[in-house]
């Protein structure tokens, strides 16, 4: 099997609890040097696959291999993958320095790399306090500085913009912006969908532990951008359109000088205008939300079951 490293293959990934199938039948890939939102709404099976790509729930069926291997077959595990399941599990009257220091003699860590990943994580100022009296968003940044320390190619943070303020999510972005290019693999669970617009340049989106989606967000918004185009002149307008449209065109009168058109893009529109000497006053593609793109997907494979 060839593949490259650091990317991250799941095949076909099964586990039932009990009666509740929570992870079914699931695969995907994340490739190295992309920052990829794993969503779903809660319950969705996320933190179960992110266990099972860990090697601590064993799955019913299929795979999950990093770099071509199972988690628990790689060598050095700690220094190939860095992972942050939830910001608890924190000594509280230990500090964050002596918590990461910990870490160091586990993992076999130079001692420097815990003041080296706090100052990375912007932590240093609070370093010598005990974590007990850490912010949710401190603790989410001590998380991340613990899965850092090994430098692995491949980090799995399960929802790390949770209880951190604007501020912070701001800095999060940027943060593993420049981790994946930096060529790593970034896989980021969230259920905070509007969080993640602006984080991730690939999604896999699944519900009731089945992929809905995945690919490049990009593609997805692409793929149901609306253009509002304003004129004076819509009946004229619309009917240009008309003539000119293929099978996927959608156009929607949404006031009385103004157009929604689906399925043709600002500069083809600009240039029919143009070409048949109608004035616009507004021409602008208007995305949807992930947010709502979200619910349109996982209803949709509601409405299937
Ligand atoms: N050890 C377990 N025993 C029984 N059921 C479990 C266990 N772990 C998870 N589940 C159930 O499996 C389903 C998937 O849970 P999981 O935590 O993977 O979802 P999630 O997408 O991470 O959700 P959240 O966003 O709420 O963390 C849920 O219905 C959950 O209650």
């Amino acid at each position: 099997m060839t593949s490259g490293p650091g990317r991250i293959e799941v095949r076909g990934l099964t586990k039932q609890f009990q009666s509740l199938k929570a992870v079914d039948d699931l695969s995907f890939t994340v490739e190295a040097g992309s920052v990829t939102g794993f969503l779903g709404p809660n319950g969705a099976g996320k933190t179960t696959t992110l266990r099972m790509i860990l090697g601590l729930i064993t799955p019913d069926a299929g795979t999950a291999t990093i770099g071509g291997h199972p988690y628990t077959a790689l060598p050095a595990p700690a220094r190939e993958v860095g992972a942050a399941l939830e910001a608890t599990g924190f000594h509280p009257a230990r500090s964050g320095r002596d918590h990461l220091r910990v870490l160091c003699t586990v993992g076999g860590f130079p001692p420097s790399r815990a003041d080296a990943m706090l100052d990375m994580v912007g932590l240093t100022a609070a370093a010598r306090r005990p974590v007990g009296g850490y912010s949710l968003g401190m603790r989410q940044r001590l998380a991340l500085a613990a899965a850092l320390l090994g430098d692995p190619k491949v980090l799995l943070l399960d929802e790390p913009a949770n209880g951190l303020d604007p501020q912070g999510i701001a800095w999060i972005r940027q943060f593993l912006r420049s981790l994946a290019d930096e060529g790593r693999t970034v896989l980021v669970s969230s259920h905070v969908l509007s969080e993640m617009q602006q984080l991730v340049d690939h999604v896999v989106i699944i519900n009731k532990g089945r992929a809905v989606h995945q690919g490049r967000l990009a593609d997805l918004s692409a793929t149901t951008v609306a253009v509002t185009v304003r004129s004076p002149h819509t009946t004229a307008l619309a009917a240009a359109l008309d003539r000119a449209t293929t099978n996927g065109t959608r156009i929607e009168r949404t006031g009385p000088d103004a157009l929604s058109v689906t399925g043709m893009t600002p500069a083809d529109i600009g240039r029919l205008a143009h070409t048949e000497r109608i004035e616009l006053h507004e021409l602008s593609p208007t995305r949807r939300e992930l947010e709502q793109l979200f619910f349109t997907l996982t209803h949709h494979t509601e409405e299937r079951n």
